[in-house]
């Protein structure tokens, strides 16, 4: 049964079945981390504690909650990412496979902002255990000299709205939070924000993933998404079941490999975001804020049977924007005597980075295919 929490915040958002949305209890007795919820109404609001808690956030853990209720532009963003929720749900399902993988990756220059990628469990399996949808900004705002090649059709024009609506409130969320961190940081007024705005043209997207359920005595079954840091500045995720997790404030972390008993999960909260800082944010700051490692693995307890949607928001720095530490009273010096490069070469070398890990593990295009033929290990 969907909590009193659960019910009010899907209220907030719209019509919506709340058993689809939340089908089973977070277990109670699954460790996880106590991250630190925020206002966004007091963030925007240039409250002085809020931000200086925001601050120590951000240093330490890289990762927080957000309250989407409690201004106008959180709302709006809440009521788009349960439209998508829903929206993605009944695309992924309705499409035929053929049909979806006609929406392609642009070949090598972007981390991933566009395209359908899917993973199937096992070898030589047609149906999907994990799907994912990018839709680039570049398809809504910006100067589209840099557009794709329009939304896939099995999109409907009315879908459009609420990637729209996603994209815009997303950007808006967080030009506030670098708005709060960049006086933090002892940098100029907007020199951070201005990196990102809405139409210039960027790898911003918006991703609508699904993890598959899987019946509760299955266990050989693939990760949901190999631990990572994300290449970006902010990501504003949705989730409605638990699967993500991040490693407990005092595990050891070495490059991607944190031990299994330290990870934690990070538990939905009704009505909030989850909010990361990105790989960009710790090379603006000079490691200062930090980048978080996370992993999706298949949701806890009894919600493991049913598909897990996620929605993610992503804003990054403007294609020409160079990748290096801003100079501050703050932040440590720049030490490195290497040439800036910009944020698009910047993402080239990621994506470049990720199909050699991928390669390694025994994907063969991930172009479509994220990770067949080696049972997703
Ligand atoms: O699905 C999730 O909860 C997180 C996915 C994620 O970390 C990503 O797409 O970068
Ligand atoms: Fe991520």
């Amino acid at each position: 049964m969907p909590s009193s929490e659960q019910n009010e915040a899907l209220q907030q958002a719209g019509t919506f079945d709340a058993k689809v949305f939340y089908p089973a209890e977070f277990p109670p007795d699954v460790p996880t981390i106590a991250l630190a919820k925020f206002s966004l109404a007091l963030l925007l609001n240039n409250d002085k504690d809020e931000a200086q808690r925001l601050f120590n956030t951000c240093r330490t853990t890289g990762f927080f909650y957000l309250d989407m209720l409690d201004h106008p532009t959180g709302r709006r963003l809440w009521r788009s990412a349960c439209n998508l929720h829903q929206i993605g749900r009944e695309r992924f399902r309705d499409t035929p496979i053929e049909k979806k993988m006609e929406y392609k990756t642009r070949p090598g220059v972007r981390v991933f902002d566009r395209g359908y990628l899917m993973r199937s469990a096992y070898a030589g399996q047609q149906n999907a255990d994990l799907e994912i949808v990018n839709i680039p900004q570049s398809e809504f705002f910006g100067t589209k000299d840099d557009a794709g090649a329009g939304l896939p059709g099995w999109f409907s024009e009315e879908d459009q709205s609420d990637f729209k609506t996603a994209m815009e409130c997303g950007n808006s969320v967080a030009r506030g939070i670098l708005s709060v961190l960049e006086k933090k940081l002892d940098i100029p007024r907007d020199s951070l924000a201005s990196l990102h705005s809405l139409t210039d043209d960027s790898g911003d997207f918006v991703r609508i993933l699904r993890y598959g359920g899987v019946p509760p005595s299955t266990v050989d079954e693939p990760e949901g998404f190999p631990p990572h840091r994300d290449a970006m500045s902010i990501a504003i995720l949705f989730n409605w079941l638990g699967g993500l997790q991040i490693p407990s404030p005092e595990a050891e972390v070495n490059g991607y490999v944190v031990k299994d008993e330290d990870w934690r999960w990070v538990k939905p909260e009704a009505g909030y975001a989850i909010v990361n800082l990105g790989d960009a944010m710790a090379i603006f700051s000079n490691n200062l804020l930090k980048s978080q490692i996370h992993r999706v693995v298949k949701a806890p307890g009894d919600q493991r049977q049913h598909d897990r949607l996620s929605i993610i928001v992503a804003t990054r720095p403007k294609n020409t924007c160079l990748m290096m530490p801003f100079e501050s009273s703050i932040i440590p010096p720049n030490e490195s005597t290497e040439v800036p490069i910009t944020s698009l070469e910047w993402g080239y070398n990621v994506v470049s980075k990720i199909r050699q890990r991928a390669v390694a593990r025994g994907a063969t295009d991930l172009d479509n295919i994220v990770n067949p033929g080696n049972g997703g290990k």
